[in-house]
C-alpha cells in the first residue's frame, strides 16, 4: 500500500498538474469556461438522447394493447432532436477547445521566448542549460496543446462516464467493479511507459543536440561551402546515421515492450467486457432488466467501451504531456544570474562626456577553471580612438564582453564617469556602448533594418539610417540595388540580395554608428575591408565620435595605427601602452609582434 501511495507521490511530482492548470488558467480563463461549459452541454445532450431512448423503449414493455402512441411520438420526437443538438454542440465544442489550444501553445511559446531573452549569456555556456532549452522549446511547441485537448477529452469523457455509471447501477451494480478492472489495468501500463519515454527523452537530450546540430551543418548554408570544399559530407552523415540509428532503436525497443505489455491488458480488458455482457444477459433472462435496460446497454456497450478507452488515452495523455511541461517549467524558473536593475544615477553621468575605465578587473568563463583577464587596468577617455592588441587567444574579446556588461568581472570594476556599471540599470548602460563583434550577425532583414537595429528604442529615421550608412561606406553598396535600403539581404527569403562579408562588415559598422552611444567598439571589424574603405572608415570615426570614444581590436598595422592610444594584452594583463611611435620606440612586444625593423 505505502509502495502504491509512494508511486502516486511520484506520479503527482512529475505532473505538476497544479502548476500546468494555473499556467493554463491564466493564460486564458475564459474560453476554458465557454469550452467546459460546452461539453457539459454536450453530454447532457448525449444523455438526454441516451435516457429518452430509454424511455421511449419501455413503451413497448406491456405489448400492443397498452402502447401509448402520442407517447411513443413524443419520445421520439424528443430524442432526434436532442440528438440533432448534440451533434452540432459536438462540433462547435471540439473547434473551441482546438482554437484555445492553439491560442495556448501560441502563447507558452512566446513566454519560452520572451523568458530566454531575459537571461544572462553566461547560460549559454552551461550544456545543460542548452538541454533544458531544447527540452522546453520542443514541449513548448505542442505539449500545452496537447494538455488542452486531453483535458478536454478527459472532462468529457468523465461527465460521460458519469452518466454511463449511473445507467450501468441502474441496470445492474455488479457491472461497475468490472468496469473498474477493465480500466485500471491499462492506466497503469500507460503511465508506467509515458515515464520511461520520458526519462528516456530526457537522457538522451544532449544526444538529440548532437544530431541537430549536425543536420544544421549538413543541410544549412553557413557551412555549405565547406563541407564541399572539404568532402566532409561522407564523414557528417555517417556519425549523424550513428546516432539517429541508436535513437531509433532504442526508441522501438520501448514502443515493442510497451505494445506487448499493452496487448496483454487489453486482451483483459476485452475478457472482462464480454463477463459484462454476459452478466447483463444472464440478468436479462432471468427477468430482472427490463426492454429499455436492454436498449440502454446495447447503446451503451459499444459507447461505454470507446468512452473507458477515451478516459483511459486522455488521462494517460495528460500525464504524458505534463511530464513534458515540467520542462517549460524548469526553464522559465531559471532567473538571471545578473543583478540588472541597477539604480545609480545616470543623469549625473550623462553631463560629462563618458569616461571609461577597466580598474584591476579578472575574469574566468563560468565553468572554466583558468583566468582570461587578470588584474587589468585601462582607460579609454573620451574623444580617443584606444585600440587593443594582443596575441590570438589573449583576452581581447572577452574584455569587450565585459564592456558591454554580458558578463561581470570577478574582481576589480569597470567604471563610466567614476560610476560601476554594476550600479546602473543594465539596459540603460548597454544603450551607451555599440559595438560590432568579431561574429557579428547579419539578419536576413532589410537594409535599413541591419543599420535601424543599432538604436531600435528610437522611431526609424532613413536620413540617421543613410548618414550612418554614409559614414560606414555601407551606402555605395545600397545604392546598388533598385530597392536600395529596403533591400532584402543574405539567401534566407526569397529575392535577398547577398553581399561579400567586407560589405556585410560595413553594414555592421553602420549599425554601430547609427546607435546614439557614447563607446563604439569594433572587434576586428574593418578586417575585410580594402584599404581605401578601411581609410575613409578612419576619417569618419574621428568625425563620427566627436568627443565620444571608441575602442578598436585589429590584428592589422594600418588599423591599429590610427588609434590614438594602444594597449598590449599578454598573459592576462597589459604589457605595454602608448602611441603607435611610443611603442615602436620601445622595442618590446609591439613592435616584435609586426616585426617592425628597428633602425
Ligand atoms: N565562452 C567562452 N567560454 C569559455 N572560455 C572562453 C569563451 N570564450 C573565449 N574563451 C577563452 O578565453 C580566452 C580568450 O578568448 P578571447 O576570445 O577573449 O581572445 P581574443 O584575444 O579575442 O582572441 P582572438 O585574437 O583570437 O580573437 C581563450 O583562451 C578562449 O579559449
Amino acid at each position: 500500500m505505502s509502495n502504491i501511495r509512494a508511486k502516486l507521490k511520484k506520479w503527482y511530482r512529475n505532473v505538476h498538474p497544479k502548476q500546468a492548470l494555473q499556467l493554463i488558467w491564466k493564460i486564458s480563463s475564459k474560453r476554458i469556461i465557454i469550452s467546459l461549459c460546452l461539453i457539459l452541454i454536450e453530454n447532457a445532450c448525449w444523455a438526454g438522447t441516451v435516457y429518452s431512448l430509454k424511455l421511449l423503449m419501455d413503451q413497448f414493455a406491456g405489448g400492443q394493447a397498452r402502447l401509448n402512441r402520442d407517447a411513443v411520438i413524443y419520445y421520439l420526437v424528443f430524442a432526434a432532436s436532442i440528438g440533432v443538438l448534440y451533434v452540432c454542440i459536438k462540433s462547435v465544442s471540439a473547434f473551441v477547445s482546438d482554437s484555445l489550444a492553439s491560442r495556448i501553445d501560441c502563447e507558452i511559446d512566446e513566454q519560452i521566448h520572451a523568458h530566454t531573452l531575459k537571461l544572462d549569456l553566461s547560460y549559454y555556456e552551461d550544456p545543460a542549460y542548452l538541454d533544458i532549452l531544447k527540452r522546453a522549446r520542443e514541449a513548448g511547441a505542442n505539449k500545452p496543446k496537447a494538455i488542452i485537448l486531453s483535458l478536454n477529452d478527459l472532462a468529457k469523457n468523465s461527465i460521460m462516464l458519469v452518466a454511463m455509471i449511473y445507467m450501468l447501477i441502474a441496470t445492474n451494480w455488479l457491472l461497475l467493479p468490472l468496469l473498474c478492472m477493465i480500466v485500471l489495468p491499462i492506466l497503469f501500463v500507460r503511465i508506467k511507459f509515458s515515464d520511461r519515454q520520458y526519462l528516456w527523452q530526457r537522457d538522451n537530450a544532449a544526444l538529440e543536440r548532437e544530431t541537430t546540430y549536425l543536420s544544421h551543418l549538413m543541410t544549412g548554408d553557413a557551412a555549405a561551402k565547406e563541407i564541399r570544399a572539404f568532402a566532409l559530407g561522407n564523414f557528417l552523415l555517417e556519425k549523424y546515421g550513428k546516432i539517429k540509428h541508436r535513437l531509433v532503436n532504442e526508441l522501438i525497443q520501448l514502443e515493442k515492450r510497451k505494445m506487448i505489455v499493452e496487448i496483454a491488458t487489453t486482451l483483459l480488458a476485452t475478457l472482462a467486457f464480454f463477463s459484462v455482457m454476459a452478466v447483463i444477459i444472464m440478468a436479462t433472462l432471468k427477468g430482472k432488466a427490463s426492454f429499455g435496460d436492454i436498449a440502454v446497454f446495447l447503446v451503451i456497450f459499444p459507447q461505454s467501451f470507446s468512452t473507458v478507452q477515451g478516459l483511459i488515452g486522455a488521462i494517460s495523455r495528460f500525464y504524458q504531456n505534463n511530464i513534458y511541461i515540467a520542462d517549460i517549467f524548469e526553464l522559465l524558473h531559471l532567473k538571471p544570474l545578473m543583478n540588472a536593475a541597477g539604480e545609480g544615477n545616470t543623469n549625473a553621468i550623462r553631463q560629462n562626456p563618458p569616461h571609461i575605465a577597466i580598474e584591476n578587473l579578472s575574469f574566468k568563463y563560468p565553468h572554466s577553471k583558468n583566468f582570461v583577464l587578470n588584474n587589468i587596468s585601462l582607460i579609454i577617455p573620451p574623444g580617443k580612438i584606444v585600440a587593443l592588441v594582443g596575441m590570438n587567444g589573449a583576452g581581447k574579446s572577452t574584455l569587450i564582453k565585459l564592456l558591454c556588461r554580458l558578463y561581470d568581472p570577478l574582481n576589480g570594476r569597470i567604471t563610466i564617469n567614476g560610476t560601476d556599471i554594476r550600479d546602473l540599470d543594465v539596459s540603460w548602460y548597454r544603450r551607451q556602448v555599440s559595438v560590432v563583434f568579431q561574429d557579428y550577425v547579419k539578419y536576413n532583414f532589410s537594409a535599413s533594418d541591419n543599420i535601424w537595429f543599432g538604436n531600435i528604442q528610437k522611431e526609424r529615421e532613413p536620413d540617421e539610417i543613410e548618414n550612418a550608412a554614409r559614414l560606414s561606406g555601407a551606402d555605395d553598396v545600397l545604392k546598388r540595388f533598385s530597392n536600395g535600403y529596403n533591400t532584402i539581404l543574405g539567401r534566407t527569403f526569397d529575392g535577398g540580395k547577398e553581399l561579400s562579408i567586407g560589405e556585410w562588415q560595413k553594414l555592421a559598422i553602420a549599425r554601430a554608428f547609427y546607435a546614439e552611444s557614447g563607446l563604439i567598439i569594433l572587434d576586428e571589424a574593418t578586417s575585410a575591408l580594402d584599404a581605401f574603405s578601411e581609410n575613409d572608415l578612419f576619417r569618419s570615426l574621428r568625425e563620427r565620435i566627436g568627443d565620444r570614444s571608441a575602442l578598436v581590436i585589429s590584428h592589422r598595422l594600418s588599423t591599429i595605427m590610427q588609434a590614438d592610444h594602444i594597449y598590449v594584452i599578454e598573459d592576462q594583463k597589459v604589457i605595454e601602452s602608448g602611441n603607435h611611435t611610443d611603442l615602436i620606440q620601445r622595442k618590446g612586444r609591439y613592435s616584435k609582434m609586426f616585426s617592425i625593423e628597428h633602425a
